[in-house]
Formats: structure tokens, sequence, C-alpha cells
């Protein structure tokens, strides 16, 4: 429903640090600016004289932006390794990260060793569920990398472009941009990658949907009406299972998916033509009661350049 035209501002803020000193809140200040510009070599190059001089803020923010490839090539090596250096000498977050990817059997380039394996559900939309795809401690690391961002879902005027409320889509998002994804959540989109047999380059920004009782998300496809590079699956996480009602329901095919916390659903959105593929069609069920937590990936054609915006790629 309506086109996405341009992201929000919030997509690219870094979830904040506590710890730092007036200096040092300056100095990242001014590496905010650059992001915003899209000056991402700039940005790096002021990370990299932060982190010199200790700061695990900036620590953090150029170990994500080394491992997704911003302002320079993708370097999930590297980023690792320095992960693992800030986790001995701070501990804390970095060593929370580290914890949470040693539970995940990750090659050396942040891919799981094995295929998750899933069920076919509908084999018109190759729709399969993974069960168990991500662990309690995954699920609950992604809703905080964007809970304290989340803001009423919008939907863009198909005339005009203006994003505004409307009633077809009623719920709280916040997008995981390229400054929150922290190394778990990029083993993560790998894992989804690898899932859906795509590149990890296809997905846009991992959103995190919130409904609250009375919210749903009502019968849509996800395909865009208006692009040159057009999704080519949806990829839903189920990050909770404490409410009632919000089951995801394809009113088309007549098959309704029970949420149930850390399994994962994916299907095609377009037929063998590339045009959209109605049996695709479906709802986030009003939720009756609790709150519904899912993240959804839509996958692309081809690479798609969070920071280049939505359609540039
Ligand atoms: O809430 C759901 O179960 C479906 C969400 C959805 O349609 C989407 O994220 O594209
Ligand atoms: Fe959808």
């Amino acid at each position: 429903m309506g086109r996405i035209r341009q992201y929000p501002p919030h997509l690219f803020l870094p979830r904040r640090q506590a710890r730092h000193t007036a200096g040092m809140t300056e100095a990242i200040t001014q590496v905010l600016r650059h992001l915003a510009a899209r000056e991402l070599s700039e940005a790096r190059s002021t990370l990299r004289h932060l982190a010199q001089a200790g700061d695990p803020e900036a620590s953090l923010l150029e170990v994500t932006l080394t491992a997704n490839g911003t302002g320079g090539a993708p370097d999930w090596r590297k980023a690792f390794a320095q992960l693992a250096d800030c986790g001995a000498r701070f501990g804390g977050e970095f060593a929370d990260q580290l914890a949470l990817m040693e539970q995940m059997d990750l090659d050396r380039d942040g891919y799981p060793k094995r295929l998750p394996e899933g069920d076919l559900i509908d084999a018109s939309i190759q729709m399969q569920r993974f069960e168990g795809f991500l662990s309690p401690a995954e699920c609950a690391f992604i809703a905080r990398t964007a809970s304290d961002i989340l803001a009423p879902s919008m939907v863009a005027d198909a005339r005009t472009g203006a994003f505004k409320a409307h009633p077809v889509r009623r719920s709280s998002e916040a997008p995981i941009g390229p400054t929150r994804e922290a190394l778990p959540i990029q083993a993560i989109l790998r894992r989804i990658a690898k899932a859906s047999g795509t590149a990890v380059t296809q997905g846009e920004a991992l959103t995190v949907l919130h409904y609250a009782p009375g919210q749903e998300y009502r019968p849509h496809l996800d395909t865009l009406p208006d692009t040159a590079n057009q999704r080519q699956k949806t990829f839903i996480l189920y990050l909770n299972d404490a409410f009632d009602g919000g089951a995801t329901h394809f009113d088309v095919l007549g098959i309704t998916v029970k949420p149930r916390a850390g399994d994962a659903l994916v299907f095609d959105l377009v037929g063998q033509h590339g045009s959209p593929a109605m049996a695709a069609r479906h709802a986030g069920l009003p939720v009756t009661a609790g709150a519904k937590w899912i993240a959804t990936r839509w996958i692309r054609a081809r690479p798609f350049d969070v920071w280049r915006g939505p359609e540039a790629a």
C-alpha cells in the first residue's frame, strides 16, 4: 500500500550509549553530522580517531560500519576482531554481543555453518516456516535494538508521496538502519539470506513492528507499485507470542500462520514473470490482548543500498 519514498531520519541514528565524556559527545555529534550528509568515509575517519583514543561508543559504531560496508568495503573478519578486542578491554555491550554470537555457530564470515531447515507450507508462493529460527536471546536483542525509536507506522499517499497514518496499517515500527546493525543483527541478516537463497545485500533495513491491542495490518501485497528494483520475498521473524490474535493470514490461499516466538516465515511476492502474486496477499490480524512484536525483512531483486535511499539501488 503506497510507495515508500524516503526513509525517516532516525533510520540513520545509532543507539546512543550512556558512557562518554563531554569531549567525546561533541566528536560523536560530528560523526552523526557526516552520516546525515552521507559523508560516509569522513564519518569513518573521525570514528577511527575516536576509537584509537579509546572511546567505546565510537568503537562500537566503527565495528558496525566496518562489517556492513558503510564508507568502505564490508569486512566482517576485521569487524569481528575489533569487537573481540573491545570485549576484552571494555566488557559490557561488547562482551554481551560476543556471548550472543558464541551461541550462533558462525563461520569466519558471519554466516551460519548449517542451513536452517524450513517446512514448506504452500508451493505456489514457496511459503516456508522455520521453527526455532531465533533463540529467545536473539529475539530480545532484535526488539531492543529498535525499541527506543518505535513510531506510528505510516503509509505514503500514492498521489503526493506524503506520509500519513492510515487504517490499513495500525502499528508502531522502527527500521534497524545501518548504524544500528550490530554484529549479532548482521549475523541474523546472513542467516535470513541463507534461508531465503538470496544475497544479504538484497535486503531492506530489518524493520521491527509492534502491535498493541486493537492494532492490525489489513490485507495487502508487499510489492511496490512503482519501482525498478521490486521486492521479491518477505521474511518475517516472530519475536514473541505472549498475545492473543495477531496471526498472519493469507486470505487468497486460506492459510493462517500462528506466531510462535523464534519462528520465521518466508514467501515469494512475485510470480514467474515478475508481476505481483495475488496469492501472497496477507494480513496481520488484529491483536486482541498483549503486544505482538515481529521483525520484517523485505528482499529486493537486486542489491539495495539503504544509504542511497529506497529507490536509488
Ligand atoms: O503482522 C504480520 O503478521 C504481517 C506483517 C506484514 O505484513 C509485513 O511486515 O509485511
Ligand atoms: Fe506485509
